[in-house]
């Protein structure tokens, strides 16, 4: 069987949430945070993978004593992160244990569905790759930095990326010993400069990133109409 071993990164600030805290530890639902709703989709789909959660290193006793509260202590294991989600990427490998595959996935994307993790999980198994992605439904336009003049973009030839993105260990983990590039938003686009093809798999519209407070109020209101169920007619 498939070893996996999965990466929940929440080591950011939550910049553009503008809240006390950082937005990994705001609630979802009562109790729940939003990095605990995340962790526990994982616990749930792959019950026996080793699971490392990357945090700010000032937040870990937060963390800490909300595991305690939640009684979840034991059902992963901590490391710190770095001031970019590449440097917090690799700091979750070097903690890893050894394994085949690795999903790396945003702990502020809690209604990820069990469906989708095994859908990226076989992707990668059967293609080394796996990155979920989505058609948009907005139109685009490219805008000129010099001119502001803008022109519109073919959207058929876009996709929204999501994670988790699930990569054979030996290609994410020699990916990671590249230097940080400012393009590097996700993993997949690591793993492409180092001279691998990414393979895109069918990702759910509902498997937001909770970037904003609107997008916190959408996640609530999502988990509570489908428990996080794929819900493309919502
Ligand atoms: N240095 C960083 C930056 C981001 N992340 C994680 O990467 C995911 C996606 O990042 P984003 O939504 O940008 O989170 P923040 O960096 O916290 O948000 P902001 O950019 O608004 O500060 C989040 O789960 C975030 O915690 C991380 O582990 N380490
Ligand atoms: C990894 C990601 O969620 C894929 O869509 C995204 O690139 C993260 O971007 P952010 O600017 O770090 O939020």
């Amino acid at each position: 069987m498939t070893n996996i071993s999965v990466i929940i990164v929440a080591g950011g600030s939550g910049t553009r949430m503008g809240a006390a805290v950082p937005k990994q530890f705001l609630p979802l639902e009562e109790e729940k945070t939003i990095l605990e709703a995340t962790l526990r989709r994982f616990l749930a789909a792959l019950p026996d993978s080793e699971i490392v959660v990357v945090l700010p290193a000032a937040e870990t006793e937060r963390w800490r004593e909300i595991c305690r509260q939640r009684n979840i202590s034991e059902t992963h294991r901590l490391c710190s992160g770095g001031a970019t989600r590449f440097e917090s990427v690799r700091n979750g490998i070097a903690a890893l244990g050894p394994c085949d595959y690795i999903a790396v996935h945003d702990g502020v994307r809690p209604l990820v569905t069990e469906r989708l993790i095994h859908t990226c999980v076989a992707t990668a198994e059967r293609y080394g790759t796996a990155v979920p992605a989505i058609r948009p439904a907005d139109s685009f336009r490219r805008v000129d930095a010099t001119t502001g003049k803008s022109r519109p973009v073919d959207r058929e030839t876009l996709r929204a990326v999501q994670t988790p993105q699930v990569f054979r260990a030996d290609l994410l983990r020699r990916a990671y010993k590249a230097d940080y590039r400012p393009e590097f938003t996700d993993d997949a686009s690591v793993v492409e400069a180092n001279g691998e093809q990414v393979t895109l798999c069918e990702g759910e519209r509902t498997n937001i990133k909770i970037t904003s407070p609107a997008d916190l109020l959408i996640a609530r209101i999502l988990r509570h109409a489908g428990d996080g169920k794929e819900t493309d007619s919502l």
